[in-house]
């Protein structure tokens, strides 16, 4: 299977001399097209870090990434934009929505971005799947921050690029409303075929991924397949005990 997402080698040094902070220590890693993967591993670990390098929105020190197939090494800041509009989505914990755009036309920003003419079907769908059905209208200051966050998931899904990176999606959702975001991030992977990287805290969120990739210390220390929520819990405990940065 072909990697939408590879990291070779990938390291991420903040600051220099001796306050420096190595977030990624030599990354090696394919996220396989099709495939939903959750990051995890203790605060501090570096999982933002891989995240924001991964999907081209911070450089790496040394190393290579590839999205789909094609290196971010040397592309200017517009090649690199171009890359990301057409492959890429994006759900981070500060939502990234314009404040004064309605609910429906931040879903389909990016398409009009990319110069692609939404397909309406498809974008009232995913607004009434988020629980949104009732709030095209509304702006983001009239939404709570769950609401906010489910029009960032609708935004990510209503675009259908090859690759959507999650931060925390769920962080600031109500337990009915996260189990229906994951239901709704895994069809995207197995119906669509997107490739979703998400970052959480969170076992439960992470047993909806199809695997887990565990990092300590800025290193992917293990991965582990079809995840339960109490497999997982169980190796983060386990992890926990050897990070430098955690208590
Ligand atoms: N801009 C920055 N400047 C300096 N150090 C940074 C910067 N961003 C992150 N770091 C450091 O890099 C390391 C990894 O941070 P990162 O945010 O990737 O971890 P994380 O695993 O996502 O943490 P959390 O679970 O707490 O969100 C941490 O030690 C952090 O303090």
């Amino acid at each position: 299977m072909n990697a939408a997402v590879q990291l070779t080698e990938v390291s991420k040094v903040y600051g220099t001399g001796p306050g420096s902070v190595t977030a990624l220590d030599g990354v090696t890693h394919g996220f396989a097209e099709g495939t939903f993967t959750a990051v995890m591993g203790p605060s501090g670990s570096g999982k933002s870090t891989l995240l924001h390098c991964a999907a081209g929105l911070d450089s790496p020190t040394s190393g290579d990434v590839q999205l789909v197939g094609r290196s971010l090494r040397g592309l200017n800041e517009t090649a690199l934009t171009e890359l990301r509009r057409e492959h890429v989505a994006f759900v981070f914990q500060s939502f990234n929505l314009m404040p004064t755009l309605t609910v429906r036309q931040n879903v389909v920003l990016p398409l009009t971005l990319a110069g692609k003419s939404p397909d309406r079907a498809w974008v009232s769908e995913v607004i009434q799947r988020v629980g949104l059905g009732d709030r095209v209208r509304h702006r983001p200051s009239e939404l709570s921050g769950g609401q906010q966050q489910r029009v960032a998931i609708a935004r990510a899904l209503a675009a259908r690029t090859a690759i959507t990176f999650a931060d925390e999606p769920t962080g600031a959702l109500d337990t009915a409303t996260a189990l229906e975001v994951l239901s709704l991030l895994r069809d995207q992977s197995r119906a669509q075929g997107q490739t979703i990287v998400m970052v959480t805290h969170d076992p439960v969120a992470a047993s909806y991924a199809d695997r887990v990739v565990f990092l300590v210390d800025g290193r992917i220390v293990s991965e582990a397949a079809r995840p339960t929520p109490e497999s997982v819990a169980a190796q983060l405990a386990q992890l926990s005990s050897r990070s430098k940065v955690s208590p």
